[in-house]
């Protein structure tokens, strides 16, 4: 017998009384049965459930508006926070690689964390992309010399030479791009990776420029102090991010093997970073991309 509440509940609550394959669908008030995945999680947040924490109140025009308004506003964002970290550098208030680390922290994790405002529909992550998209284009006009941005060079780059735009901060909006296309909110998988690249990644730049004395033995570029806090900052800011994701009802996670998981996740993307092939392959790919073929293994996709 399905109570009542089961329609009148968002559409992406899964009932306790319900076998874990069932997720109640309130619009229909029937019931979707999922397959339940092979790993600890529950993928929540497709066309069927709902952006916002899993209402779909506005229907189909309305999530088109409700996604040009939120890529706006997002494109908006990304300005605003180039061009503080501009101003910050431009008066000497940071120096210019803290701005570059802080912005490549900043940029990644707030987009990711933008991706709630997004509407419900299949659509979505395409929207969303625009956002990276559009920087992306900035970058090669910029890193091309084809027009002049003194600001996004000074937050950017490490030298102010506008082919590093064509570098790391290229392949990162490449990879924020992938994620949002191939993960969106409906995988730990995109989060751990943008989270290990975005927080884990930059974090390690700065404690270790500071801290780092003591150098790795097999590569005197890295430190222990670096890839430590690598370890620890991308760890938390997964977790975080999941925590985030999965209270919004976008999926359902086991804490106690998701914390494990992540952790293994977070060490062995630690170690990729730490080895001496930044000349060879850029952090920006070799971190996200081992992290997404770990977490995919770990958390299946
Ligand atoms: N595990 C790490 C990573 C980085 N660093 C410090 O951060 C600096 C920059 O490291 P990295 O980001 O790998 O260098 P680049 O590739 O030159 O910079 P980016 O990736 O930001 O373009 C290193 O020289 C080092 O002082 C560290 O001590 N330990
Ligand atoms: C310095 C960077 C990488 C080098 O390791 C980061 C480059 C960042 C991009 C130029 C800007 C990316 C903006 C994001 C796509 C959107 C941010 C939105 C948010 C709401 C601020």
């Amino acid at each position: 017998l399905v109570p009542v509440t089961h329609f009148v509940l968002p559409r992406h609550v899964r009932l306790p009384n319900l076998p874990p394959s069932l997720t109640a669908t309130s619009h229909t008030g029937t019931f979707r049965r999922r397959f339940p995945p092979p790993y600890n999680f529950r993928a929540l947040s497709d066309p069927v459930t709902a952006g916002l924490g899993g209402f779909d109140v506005i229907g189909d025009g309305g999530s088109m508006l409700q996604d040009a308004g939120a890529t706006a506003l997002v494109i908006a964002g990304a300005y605003a926070l180039i061009s503080t970290f501009d101003f910050l550098s431009e008066r000497k208030l940071i120096e210019q690689n803290l701005s570059r680390k802080l912005v490549h922290i900043l940029s990644g994790l707030l987009f990711m964390a933008s991706w709630p405002i997004f509407s419900a529909s299949r659509w979505a992550r395409y929207f969303a992309s625009v956002v990276p998209f559009t920087n992306c284009l900035r970058l090669v006009i910029h890193g091309l010399s084809l027009a002049t941005d003194e600001g996004l060079i000074k937050s950017v780059t490490r030298e102010g030479n506008p082919d590093e735009l064509l570098r790391g901060p290229l392949y990162y909006v490449l990879v924020l791009i992938l994620s949002a296309v191939l993960f969106w909110r409906e995988s730990p998988v995109g989060v751990i990776s943008l989270a290990m690249m975005c927080g884990g990644d930059g974090i390690a730049d700065i404690v270790g420029r500071r801290f780092g004395s003591t150098k790795i033995p097999y590569n005197k570029q890295k430190s222990w102090a670096g890839s430590l806090s690598m370890f620890v900052l991308g760890f938390l800011v997964s977790v975080g991010m999941l925590y985030y994701f999965s209270s919004l009802g976008y999926f359902h996670l086991d804490w106690v093997s998701t914390v494990e998981r992540v952790a293994a996740v977070s060490f062995i993307a630690t170690i990729v970073e730490s080895l001496p092939i930044t000349g060879t392959v850029d952090d920006n790919i070799s971190v996200p991309l081992v992290s997404m073929v770990v977490a995919s293994l770990a958390f299946g996709y």
